[in-house]
């Protein structure tokens, strides 16, 4: 039993049925959940569209078109073809064994959970009063508001700021940190900032919203720091929690705690008091990505086809898909202030590329981390064009944990944005190498 047919949940049901399990999929909205229709395809096709300077309706209508105008039916024939029962509605446990669909019950031997997460909607004074927008609707429905204000400057505010600043409204983004993307690297958020700006978005850091009032002339936000902001249009993007009330997971010993995902071990599996429980994906709050959903979903169906696998999560890629794009993988410096870990840093302007200067476009910069303790690549970010393609080979590197000095003697093509990891390669290869070198004395005067 497969609880949510998102991501996650698609990939476990038709790998276990194509393996000749008797599977069933249980889905209360659209089967491929999320990414296929409100999430991932139509904002990079709308980022896309910006990039390539497309109107608004032209924009739309290579969105709606890659979204399959939000119609699963081609993903339900995909789970029918590969033997999956789909079961229509909203599951919950209903007792150990037994998923409840709409009032029917159905038995079940192990139950995957695969949920997915839910927007995080801010208490402040007046919000529950007016329209508001999610990345739902922003991503679905063809308006395009004259004055929106965007609360949250993470990844979904980023990208959907830029997507809407692009096709002409008129954008400000409320982010309560002092900067955007607060969770990655400084330099990041400060390339995105720059970009933005330049673009006409008016960006409030270090700004929470106070109360928010309905005007004749649209709505009306009063800020934490004094400040005033009109809008038509607001759009919530303040964070995701994992979808884990309602599930009856009680009925299974299993701890549930709103807001945190569903503890999962190395194989992630779900502890519970009786029976078979997985999860896999945003449920679970592990990485929240398609790509980790989709990572986790093949741990869980090679655990339950008998082959033990364990998940390594020290190098998922995380990705704003903005212009110039921003890439981290591994651990950021504020992760590794939070673990105690001494990180070595080293950067490079892509200004001072050669690609840069051919192709015009010297934004952005790139920061290799390692941990100075094992000398090992532990982390890396860049704000660059095609940064998500060209970082790729460092998220093997800190996977396969790859000594310094090797990563330092391979070879880039140039004139390429690629070269620009060559020289802090080298400088944490030398330093690592230096450090050792002094703790080897130490120990053997
Ligand atoms: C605006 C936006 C842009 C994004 N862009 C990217 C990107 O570019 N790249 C990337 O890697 N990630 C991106 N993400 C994240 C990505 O969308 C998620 O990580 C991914 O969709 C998670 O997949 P999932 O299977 O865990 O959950 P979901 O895709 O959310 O699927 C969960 C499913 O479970 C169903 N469900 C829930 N409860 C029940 C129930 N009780 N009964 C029946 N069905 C139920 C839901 O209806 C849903 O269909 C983005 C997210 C957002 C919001
Ligand atoms: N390209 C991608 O892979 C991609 C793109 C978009 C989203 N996602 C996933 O979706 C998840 C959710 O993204 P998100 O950007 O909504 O969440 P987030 O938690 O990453 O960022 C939310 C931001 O909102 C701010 N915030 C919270 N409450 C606020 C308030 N009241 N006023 C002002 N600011 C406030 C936070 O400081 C934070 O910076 C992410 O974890 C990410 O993994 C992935």
């Amino acid at each position: 039993m497969v609880l949510g047919g998102g991501t996650a949940g698609e990939l476990v049901a038709a790998g276990l049925a194509r393996a000749g399990r008797d599977v069933a999929l249980v889905e209360n909205r659209l089967v491929g959940g999320e990414s296929p229709y409100f999430a991932c395809v139509p904002s990079k096709s709308l980022l896309l569209s910006a990039r390539r300077g497309e109107t608004w309706e032209m924009a739309l209508a290579r969105r709606d078109e890659l979204t399959g105008r939000r119609s699963d039916d081609p993903a339900v024939a995909r789970m029918a073809e590969a033997g999956v029962t789909v079961l229509r509605g909203k599951g919950r446990v209903a007792a150990p064994g037994r998923v409840e669909v709409d009032g029917v019950e159905h038995g079940f031997a192990d139950l995957v959970v695969c949920t997915g997460s839910e927007p995080v909607v801010p208490a402040a004074d007046g919000l529950a009063d007016v329209p508001l927008w999610t990345s739902d609707e922003a991503l679905s429905v063809p308006d395009l508001p004259r004055r929106l204000v965007i609360l949250g400057g993470g990844p979904v505010g980023c990208e959907l700021a830029q997507v809407y600043a692009a096709f002409g409204s008129q954008v400000a983004v409320v982010e309560a940190s002092g900067r955007l993307l607060p969770a990655e690297a400084p330099f990041a958020g400060e390339v995105l900032a720059d970009e933005l700006r330049r673009m006409g978005v008016d960006l409030r850091l270090g700004a929470g919203l106070g109360d928010i009032e309905r005007k004749d002339t649209g709505l009306r936000l009063w800020l934490s720091d004094g400040g005033t902001l009109d809008a038509d249009r607001v759009l919530v993007a303040a964070g995701r929690r994992p979808r884990v009330e309602g599930l009856g997971l009680e009925h299974l010993g299993v701890a549930v705690a709103p807001g945190h995902g569903l503890p999962v071990d190395e194989t992630c599996r779900v502890p519970s008091a009786t029976g078979s429980v997985w999860a896999a994906g945003d449920v679970t709050g592990v990485a929240r990505t398609t790509h980790a959903a989709r990572y986790q979903a093949r741990v869980v169906l090679s655990n339950l086809l008998g082959r033990r696998r364990e998940a390594d999560y020290r190098a998922i890629p995380r990705v704003v898909y903005t212009n110039p794009t921003v890439y981290s993988v591994g651990i950021s410096p504020r992760r590794a202030a939070e673990l105690g870990i001494d990180l070595r840093t080293a950067g490079y302007d892509l200004a001072a590329t050669a690609r840069a200067a051919v192709g015009a476009d010297e934004r952005g910069r790139v920061e290799l981390y390692a941990d100075r303790a094992r000398g090992l690549l532990v982390g890396a970010a860049a704000a660059g064009l095609g940064a998500e393609e060209w970082m790729s080979e460092i998220a093997l590197a800190i996977r396969a944990e790859t000594p310094l000095s090797l990563l330092a003697d391979v070879v880039h093509a140039f004139p390429t944005y690629g070269e620009s990891v060559e020289a802090p390669l080298r400088e944490l290869a030398a330093a690592c190498a230096a450090a050792r070198d002094e703790s080897t004395r130490e120990e053997d005067p």
